[in-house]
């Protein structure tokens, strides 16, 4: 079932990716305290990152208890450990290297160089089996019910690496797939599929900046995921559309509430 989404729009970036972060360490609080632990996914991207630098900054990061949280990603570039470019190695960049993390609950996806070496299928199917060994009965399904999952969306409205028209946003026996070809570099990347996305309680898509103005515009206009990976992109609880004045500037003024913006 999808939920309609709801939209937040903040003045500038920045004030976007703060306000993102104070509300994901609420989130984490909120899931710690009814359940004893949390689940969040990440994502890579400028505003992704942009994210984690401000929850690094943000003296409520002490409110977490680190050590009770599993992250995942929601896609990766696939390249060697340790790689600048990997979403992962930005993250850990950005904040979690300054966290005390349980080291076996950062789920990162596999690397190039790692067991499978350059067979990213084999290497997707090796992530899909460590999130079923995660699940518990109470998720009902091949994959957690992730408490946040957040993705960043391009200008071309794809999220994690489900580009439009690929073969991975018409996925729906996976949960995570290899994708070759991709249009953004590098070309060969790992990526949950929508029905993965779709076990979250929350659902949080991060758009910034002109360059995203179209593409939210498309994906909120009753587009079709398969054009428009990010319609696609919904929770089971909660979808959440975070979005800055300048990305936010083609949609109807009646989408969003008086408070945002
Ligand atoms: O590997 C990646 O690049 C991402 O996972 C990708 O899906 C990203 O989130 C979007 O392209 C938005 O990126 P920006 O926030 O940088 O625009």
């Amino acid at each position: 079932m999808s939920t309609a989404p709801q939209l937040v729009v903040h003045r500038d970036k920045e004030l976007m990716a703060q306000a993102a972060a104070a509300r994901l360490i609420t989130r984490i609080v909120d899931a710690q305290s009814a359940r004893g632990t949390a689940s969040v996914v990440l994502t890579g991207g400028r505003n992704g990152n942009g994210l984690l630098a401000a929850l690094a900054a943000a003296p409520a990061r002490d409110a977490v208890d680190w050590g009770r949280l599993d992250l995942w990603w929601g896609d990766e570039r696939f390249l060697p450990e340790g790689d600048p470019e990997r979403n992962v190695t930005q993250a850990r960049e950005a904040l979690l290297d300054s966290l005390p993390l349980d080291p076996s609950r950062l789920h990162a996806m596999p690397a190039s160089d790692g067991s499978w070496g350059q067979d990213a299928d084999t290497a997707a199917g090796a992530y899909a089996e460590e999130l079923a060994a995660a699940a518990g009965p109470e998720d009902h399904g091949p994959v957690p019910r992730f408490d946040v999952l957040m993705l960043g969306v391009g200008p071309d409205t794809h999220v994690a690496s489900l580009f439009p028209e690929l073969p991975a946003v018409r996925e729906t026996e996976r949960t995570v797939v290899a994708v070759h070809g991709a249009p953004k570099p590098p070309p060969t990347r790992i990526t949950l599929t929508l029905p993965a996305i779709r076990a979250a309680r929350e659902v949080w898509l991060l758009a910034a900046g002109e360059d995203k103005a179209r593409a939210a515009e498309i994906a909120l206009s009753g587009a079709g995921e398969v054009q428009a990976p990010a319609a696609g992109a919904y929770g089971r609880s909660r979808t959440l559309w975070l979005l800055d004045r300048a990305a936010a500037a083609k949609l109807p003024r009646s989408l969003y509430p008086p408070a945002s913006a």
